[in-house]
């Protein structure tokens, strides 16, 4: 990558402290089965094109289509589930730009709010959206009541679309009546951020399988080993099995429901605040979260096809 193309926020000043995504990752070891899906990752802007929201809570650096489908390429995936990052709030135009320009490689989970008109859900729904993401982080995003999420579910559930869940574990037992409502497939982000210190056959984490052996509709994206993970050690300098702490937790929900998990990179980044990993590193863990060939290839392939694609599956 030359100086000309270093990651800046073009007229948005970034959040102090922000680290950028890394430049020139390595190349995996590990290859990844023919036709994986990177399921889930975002692109930031860039912010001369496509402006950041103004209720967002942090400013990232930029990270362009061409430089997602760029790694993309680099690591091995055929394709992206590209979700909204809420740093563009609910204009999706970034990311429904990136799906357009893929050429059918790219899937999109959209951010809509109870204003959305059928004629613009449509349109994303042409553009490549297959799901909405609904964020109860804090940090991330204000407060929406669920009355209005669970109107916009009903009404995505049309389009055969999912719901994308993002929020802290010891949330869980709050939202639990909400999410079991919910009419569509589930899908959790980051595996519901389980404390890693914590016994992986411990209560805590024994809730969240709980959640999705009760509700076979919940999937879980086994992804976040970079933002979970509080002794690492992490995907940097030529480390070939970072974060040994997040791998089991990965394992235990992949081996428990091999049919209901999927994987993604999770580039670039957003928000971490000690490293940023080296995403071919990164991509390294896979073998110790599905350790079989079969596991391997139902995490990035058959799974994720059959959420994104269901048309080139026969589902
Ligand atoms: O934990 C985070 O900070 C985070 C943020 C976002 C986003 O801002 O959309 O997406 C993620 O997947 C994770």
């Amino acid at each position: 990558m030359t100086q000309a193309d270093k990651p800046v926020s073009g007229p948005f000043e970034k959040t102090r402290g922000w680290l950028d995504w890394c430049e020139g990752p390595s190349r995996p070891d590990f290859v990844l089965p023919p036709g994986s899906v990177d399921s889930h990752c975002h692109v930031f802007g860039p912010g001369a094109e496509f402006a950041y929201a103004p209720e967002r809570k942090y400013t990232p650096c930029d990270a362009s289509k061409a430089q997602l489908f760029a790694l993309r390429d680099h690591l091995g995936f055929a394709r992206n589930v590209i979700v909204q990052a809420t740093c563009h709030g609910a204009d999706n135009s970034a990311m429904v730009d990136a799906c357009l320009a893929s050429g059918g490689r790219a899937r999109g989970v959209a951010t809509v709010r109870r204003s959305v008109t059928d004629e613009a859900l449509q349109r994303l729904h042409d553009a490549g959206v297959r799901g909405v993401r609904f964020n109860f982080v804090k940090r991330l995003v204000d407060f929406t009541p669920k009355d209005e999420l669970m109107e916009i579910a009903g009404r995505i559930a049309r389009l055969g679309w999912h719901v994308v869940i993002y929020f802290e574990a010891v949330d869980l037992p709050e939202l639990w009546d909400f999410f079991t409502a919910l009419p569509t497939t589930v899908v959790v982000d980051h595996m519901g951020r389980p404390d890693v210190t914590k016994p992986v056959d411990g209560p805590d984490f024994a809730l969240f399988l709980k959640f999705m052996r009760d509700n076979p509709n919940v999937w879980a994206k086994v992804s976040g080993a970079e933002r979970l993970s509080v002794s690492g050690p992490p995907a940097l300098n030529g480390e070939r099995r970072p974060y040994r702490d997040f791998a089991p937790f990965a394992r235990k929900v992949v081996e428990t429901f091999p049919e209901r998990v999927i994987w993604g990179t999770d580039w670039p980044h957003p928000n971490l605040k000690d490293h940023m990993p080296d995403d071919g590193l990164l991509v390294d863990i896979l073998p110790s979260i599905a350790p079989t060939a079969d596991l391997q290839r139902r995490l990035l392939v058959d799974n994720p096809m059959r959420l994104y694609w269901p048309e080139e599956t026969g589902v």
